[in-house]
């Protein structure tokens, strides 16, 4: 040490808030003022004498070998990041000052913890990332997946799942699960109800321990230990969006720092995910039919679009069945709306269950519906399709325990054979349904 550096009253060096260290031409600590231990968490005696980039993180100690190797070539340097490992084995993100003391042979440095200032940038970028996410994510799953790395960044975490709550409900569901294998799925109603609906009502966080969870096993009961679980409820504007649930690695569970940057992002994620439901719904309803989930209007005309490029680049058939239920007003008027609906969503259904799953049975409105069937042998295998759909239709329908007898009317079209375009196909069709219902007018078209 210089003589300026020895005059220095060494009760002021203590009173800095920076720790300062003195580091030898081998690397090895010989001086140490009071912040150190503050930083660190090592007295000076456990300290001096050591190697200092034994106390560097792993990850961080080849850089830190190469910014020492430039300081002890005289230049001065301010502004170096890097992590040690304190004393109890958590990180502590440093910036350093330091020059090489060429008369002394001593490297001086001066650390600062950025502990607060690294917080503030992660969770920056966690917010960011979060509302970047929102945005981006395809659909829910994708969205969870994101929030997850998010979190990842943020605090130490093995495992996350995310259960969300119906809408307009507090009724929680298992969305999503990341390396929670103790969460099996017969479990997961009960844990849900108990601790996630806990967490939800109360809008606190809830740790959880081994036992705890494992005591929603039936016949299992609860035991305090450590606390590695944490569920933290997601609220949106005072409305329920569901929870987070983390399992902290090595099951040391979860600081109070990190409960506080979890709770921040939290109410963030809660907001991405209500966007998400909300835009999935829009989404949804833009190409699904409400009352039978069938896709509508729009989305086949796109699915007919996209059959016909196939069947057009394979050089294959492809064929579009016009459906009518025939006298569902009359079920309406004399049985009521309600059963007019229950016919409505059954032959959806059966519908379903006659074709493959890669053919497409929409809804059109009302009471009609279309089937789009690609790889069609030949024109006669759509009028073996119409029969079988039509038999399908015509099984009784229970309602209020009586069978209801529907019956519909089918017309047929095929490409190439009777159109190119989507508009041509089901104009075929549709006319050929209206000769199969004028064929059978007169007849009854339901009975009961
Ligand atoms: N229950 C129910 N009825 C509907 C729905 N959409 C339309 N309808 C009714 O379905 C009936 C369709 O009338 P029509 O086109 O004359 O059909 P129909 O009575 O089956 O007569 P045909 O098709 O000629 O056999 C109307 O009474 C509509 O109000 C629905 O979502 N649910």
């Amino acid at each position: 040490m210089n003589d300026e550096a020895r005059k220095l009253p060494l009760s002021l060096v203590d009173l800095l808030l920076d720790a300062v260290l003195l580091v030898d031409a081998a690397g090895r600590v010989v001086y140490v003022n009071a912040a150190c231990e503050r930083i660190f968490g090592y007295a000076p005696d456990e300290i001096i004498g050591r190697s200092m980039i034994d106390l560097v993180a792993p990850e961080d100690r080849d850089r830190t070998l190469e910014e020492a190797r430039i300081v002890m070539t005289g230049q001065p340097r301010i502004g170096f990041e890097n992590r040690y490992v304190r004393k109890d084995g958590s990180l502590v993100p440093i910036m350093w000052s330091a020059r090489w003391s060429e008369a002394d042979q001593l490297r001086i440095g001066v650390a600062r913890d950025i502990t607060e200032r690294k917080q503030a940038e992660e969770l920056q970028a966690a917010t960011y990332a979060v509302s970047e996410a929102a945005h981006d994510a395809v659909d829910l799953t994708s969205l969870f997946r994101e929030i997850d790395q998010i979190i990842e960044k943020l605090v130490p975490l093995a495992g996350l799942a995310v259960a969300t709550c119906t809408p307009g409900t507090n009724e929680l569901t298992l969305s999503y699960e990341r390396n929670l294998p103790e969460l099996p799925s017969d479990m997961q109603t009960t844990f849900l109800k108990r601790y996630c609906s806990e967490a939800v009502l109360n809008g606190r966080p809830r740790t959880l321990s081994d036992d705890e969870l494992l005591a929603t096993r039936p016949g299992k009961a609860a035991a305090k230990a450590d606390q590695p679980y944490l569920v933290m409820p997601l609220i949106d504007q005072k409305e329920a969006v569901g929870a987070l649930i983390l399992k902290s690695r090595h099951g040391a569970g979860y600081s109070q720092k990190d409960r506080e940057l979890l709770q921040f992002v939290s109410a963030q994620i809660a907001t991405a995910i209500k966007r998400r439901q909300l835009t999935e719904k829009l989404m949804q309803s833009a190409r699904y039919d409400d009352l039978t989930g069938l896709p509508n209007r729009r989305l086949l005309y796109d699915r007919i679009r996209s059959a016909l490029a196939r069947s057009r680049g394979r050089g294959t058939r492809m064929a579009v069945l016009f459906i009518d239920i025939d006298g569902l007003k009359q079920v309406n008027d004399s049985l009521g709306h309600a059963t007019g609906d229950k016919l409505l969503t059954t032959v959806a259904q059966r519908l379903k269950e006659c074709l493959r799953e890669e053919d497409t049975v929409a809804r059109l409105g009302g009471d009609e519906f279309v089937v789009l069937v690609e790889d069609l042998g030949t024109p006669q295998h759509a009028v073996a399709i119409a029969d079988k759909l039509r038999s399908a239709i015509g099984e009784p329908v229970d309602v209020d325990k009586t069978a209801l007898k529907a019956a519909a009317s089918i017309g047929t079209a095929v490409y190439p054979e009777h159109g190119v375009e989507p508009e041509q196909l089901l104009r075929h069709a549709d006319a050929a349904m209206y000769l199969d219902k004028k064929a059978k007018a007169g007849e009854t078209s339901w009975d009961r």
